[in-house]
């Protein structure tokens, strides 16, 4: 509607306009918790659900470790093996990159679930420089489990997940590096009030139908509505 109506106005002020365009503007979840608290699992169900695309950061990096002629995937493998952070701007290229894609093949696709970013300060302060004006971050969800069942939840993934990182020496320091650089980020927006915890402990069937985040989604998908952004 909003972009009918600039259309209309930028074919009689093509002069005004001609260097102007308009860009959706995406409204984001990111969605935090350790390894194998069911981030993925629940994204996927949450997006047949609602209208919400998921895009997983550990995905993209393995997708770009994997693409042929990648500048970068040598990098990527060794960080992730080691359970370590890769450096923020790969990250967020890949991010928004996926996030434009998403939004030239169908403008109404604006609602992110953004699986495992921000995961430490780096992330933030990456985020805050690229992305802050162009995207609105409404909420973090927070699936909340302990190490213990998050460890035995991807030892048992491993046995057919092909995950580089799946086994015991991988697990023990992507453990560390969730307590020492997540852990600040998720309360960092807990004390802004930005945090919606769910008990990812339970089972993958309880914490689908956990109410809370049922309807804290529900009132996204309806009431976020389609906003643009104008880039000169
Ligand atoms: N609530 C649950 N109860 C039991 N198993 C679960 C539950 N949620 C997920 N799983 C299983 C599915 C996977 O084999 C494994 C990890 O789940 P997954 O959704 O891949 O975690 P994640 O995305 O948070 O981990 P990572 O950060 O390592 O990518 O645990
Ligand atoms: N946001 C991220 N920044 C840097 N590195 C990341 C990010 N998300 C994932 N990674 C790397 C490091 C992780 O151990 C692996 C796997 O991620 P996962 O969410 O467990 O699939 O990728
Ligand atoms: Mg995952």
């Amino acid at each position: 509607m909003i972009s009918r109506l600039v259309g209309n106005v930028s074919q009689k002020l093509p002069n005004l306009f001609h260097r102007v365009s308009l860009m959706m503007k995406p409204q984001v979840v990111f969605v935090l918790g350790g390894p194998g608290a069911g981030k993925g699992t629940q994204c996927s169900k949450i997006v047949g659900k609602y209208s919400f695309t998921h895009l997983s950061a550990g995905d993209l990096l393995r997708e770009e470790r994997a693409r042929e002629g990648s500048e970068y995937g040598g990098l990527i493998d060794t960080y992730i093996k080691e359970g370590k952070i890769v450096p923020v701007e790969i990250t967020i290229s890949l991010l928004k990159k996926a996030m434009e894609d998403t939004m030239k093949k169908d403008e109404q696709k604006f609602r992110f679930l953004i699986d495992g970013f921000p995961r430490n300060e780096d992330n933030l302060q990456g985020w805050k420089k690229a992305m802050d004006d162009n995207a609105d971050v409404k909420f973090v969800l927070f699936f909340d489990c302990s190490n213990e069942v998050c460890i035995n939840r991807c030892l048992e993934r491993g046995k057919n997940s092909g995950r580089t990182d799946d086994n015991r020496e991988s697990l023990t320091k992507r453990i560390q590096t969730y307590l020492q650089s997540t852990r600040p980020v998720i309360d960092l927006y807990e004390k802004q009030g930005k945090v919606r915890t769910v008990d990812a402990s339970r089972s993958v069937e309880e914490v689908s139908t956990c109410s809370h985040m049922l309807s804290l989604l529900l009132l996204a998908s309806r009431f976020w509505f389609k906003r643009h952004v104008i880039l000169f």
